[in-house]
């Protein structure tokens, strides 16, 4: 049977008995936890690709009324034993025993402790919700991370691409620093599908980010475009800095091979470049790039082509 208890007293309760229980509130956690609490019926799971901030942030706003109820709780009871303590005090001026003066001080003493008590017991929820909130804390920069990357390859996606062209793109106009990129395409990936299976592929894919991050630099951003395609987002390089980059990717990755299976799988790629023009915005760039791909593919692939102007 559903709870008549209030929202926040049941998120609170949930909280708490996960800290009991030493888990970690996590969504999933949290969740489980709180419908067999409350006794209610959990709503359709929503996936992660439908809102994977939506359960955080309900363990937020739930973290959050659990502050509020227990900071608000410690201040009335402060407030009451307060109340009492005056009480006692009044009665401790009107007394004219000693013995009766000595039981109402004892009185005083042991109200006193007890807001102590209060204070203590408030301090250790808080603790407990602040734990909760440094977790979700770390839970939300996961998710943030997950958001921006592709989940195959760990490469920024192409969400990621838009916020970071805009800004290398405005970077470059404020500051005149030249701006470069470079569309990747493997060549002939489809028989490498083909001819060892797409797992192979997936791990061609994974072992080519691998290469191209040790290449590059901190500031350099490589993008998962598209299935086989990559774009690098090469700040403060012009076409020349974008070869030199490309060559030292081509020598590498010509030395690393994959190793699939015991089979050794050669990788070659071929790629466009382009630098940003006056007036021209990130997408134009990319589009440059796009097309320099196609005119290498064109050229008989494994080569780079330079963007036309
Ligand atoms: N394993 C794997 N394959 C993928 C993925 N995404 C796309 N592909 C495959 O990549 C292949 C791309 O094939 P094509 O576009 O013909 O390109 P290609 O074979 O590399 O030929 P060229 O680019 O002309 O050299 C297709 O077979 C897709 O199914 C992925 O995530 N994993």
């Amino acid at each position: 049977m559903a709870s008549s208890k209030p929202v926040s007293e049941l998120a609170r309760a949930t909280l708490l008995h996960l800290t009991e229980l030493g888990l970690t509130p996590t969504p999933e956690n949290y969740s489980m936890h709180y419908y067999k609490i409350s006794g209610e019926t959990p709503p359709e799971k929503l996936s992660q690709a439908d809102n994977p901030c939506l359960e955080i942030m309900l363990l937020v706003r739930t973290s959050l009324d659990s502050i509020t109820h227990t900071t608000a709780n410690c201040a009335s009871e402060i407030g009451k034993q307060n109340q009492e303590i005056r009480h006692s005090i009044d009665d401790l001026s009107a007394a004219q025993e000693k013995q009766e003066m000595l039981k109402i001080l004892a009185n005083i003493v042991e109200k006193a402790n007890a807001i102590f008590g209060t204070v203590e017991s408030s301090r250790n929820e808080l603790l407990a919700t602040k734990l909760s909130l440094d977790s979700l804390n770390a839970e939300l920069q996961e998710t943030r991370l997950q958001l921006n990357e592709d989940p195959l390859t760990g490469a920024q996606n192409r969400r990621a691409m838009d916020k970071i062209l805009a800004r290398e793109v405005a970077l470059s106009i404020r500051t005149g620093a030249r701006l470069s990129v470079t569309m990747i395409d493997i060549d002939h990936f489809k028989k490498i599908n083909d001819d060892y299976g797409h797992d192979a592929g997936d791990k061609l894919l994974l072992h080519l980010t691998m290469v191209a991050k040790s290449v590059l630099r901190e500031s350099d951003v490589l993008v998962r475009y598209g299935g086989e395609e990559f774009l690098l987002i090469l700040p403060d390089s012009d076409t020349k800095g974008a070869e030199f980059v490309l060559n030292r990717l081509k020598q590498v990755i010509q030395k690393s091979p994959l190793i699939y299976n015991d089979k050794s799988i050669k990788i070659t790629f071929s790629a466009g470049i382009a630098q940003l023009k006056p007036n021209e915005n990130g997408h134009a760039l990319t589009l440059r790039a796009d097309a320099a791909l196609y005119a290498a593919k064109d050229a008989g692939r494994n080569c780079f082509k330079l963007a036309a102007e």
